[in-house]
């Protein structure tokens, strides 16, 4: 097992940072295909999506997409070359385990189906919550994931239990063939080789967003200004991963006191940035 074994996608050489903005470059380009426009520059482009226009040239040159001089590059197939990277030009089947606040939120959203997500099986534990229906699905019992998972061939399952619940679920679904997981518990999964882990805090975003807002306040942070918050965010990253590579947990203030590092990858994008 080894903690950050999907750095770089193995296949094609892209490191983890450029794929965690070619969503970002995705939305840019369809608000453009939306008004009609049929080629960008890259400092449109870049300035659109909040990054600079070294750094989109050079993510798009991992896709082997190079614009031309002059013009620019053609937005209809820039979108199909990254919505192809992100695997985006085939439907994947989502499953939620734990249906409550958070859960039901995220099974009634509409945007994941628009983006080749389709919610196929929600679960839960609890006798008040199964058997609800919820955006026209069925609320299953927990005790049927693995029978479902296979079913509907799930590949992707998103986890809004409790912290408590979190590893166990995570556990039985990569038993059934699942090897990406969404986790918003807030709890490090450990997760065999080969297993993707995302893993999504609003509170770290908030944590972040309070820095930058102590920043523009003239706080203690605000010797350098950044570029753009996000870039400064991932340089930081980077410069401390380099030296400590188990910075990205502590960082993210996932870890607990005296835990080891586990074998997930999640939060290995900011290294690569
Ligand atoms: N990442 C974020 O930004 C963020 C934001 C809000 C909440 N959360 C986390 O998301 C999780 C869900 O939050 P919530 O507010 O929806 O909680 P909730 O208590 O409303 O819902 C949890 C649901 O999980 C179910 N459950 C419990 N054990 C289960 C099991 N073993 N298998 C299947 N279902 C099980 C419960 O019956 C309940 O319906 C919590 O871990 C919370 O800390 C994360």
């Amino acid at each position: 097992m080894t903690r950050r074994h999907n750095r770089t996608r193995a296949d094609r050489g892209i490191p983890e940072a450029t794929v965690a903005r070619l969503p970002v470059y995705l939305r840019v380009l369809h608000s453009l295909q939306e008004r009609g426009v049929a080629t960008v520059s890259s400092e449109e482009l870049a300035a659109a999506a909040g990054v600079n226009s070294a750094k989109l040239r050079k993510d798009l040159s991992h896709l082997g997409s190079y614009g031309t001089r002059g013009v620019g590059y053609e937005v209809d197939y820039l979108v199909y070359q990254i919505s192809r990277e992100l695997g985006l030009t085939q439907d994947w089947v989502v499953a939620i385990i734990g249906v409550g606040n958070l859960g039901r939120a995220l099974a009634g959203y509409g945007g994941f189906a628009s983006r080749g997500f389709r919610v196929a099986a929600l679960f839960d534990s609890s006798p008040s919550v199964v058997g609800e229906r919820i955006s026209g699905l069925t609320v299953r019992h927990i005790d049927e994931l693995e029978s479902v998972i296979a079913e509907q061939g799930v590949s992707i399952a998103v986890i809004a239990t409790p912290a408590a619940a979190a590893q166990s679920m995570c556990d039985r679904v990569v038993a059934a063939g699942v090897t990406s997981v969404l986790n918003f518990a807030p709890v490090v999964l450990s997760v065999p080789e080969g297993v993707d882990v995302r893993k999504v805090d609003l509170s770290i975003e908030l944590q972040i967003l309070a820095f930058h807002e102590q920043r523009k306040a003239g706080g203690p942070g605000d010797a350098e200004p950044a570029e753009t918050a996000e870039e400064d965010w991932t340089g930081e990253m980077a410069d401390r991963l380099k030296t400590d590579p188990d910075a990205s947990a502590d960082a993210h203030g996932d870890r607990q006191e005296g835990e080891k590092p586990s074998g997930t990858s999640q939060y290995i994008e900011a290294v690569e940035a």
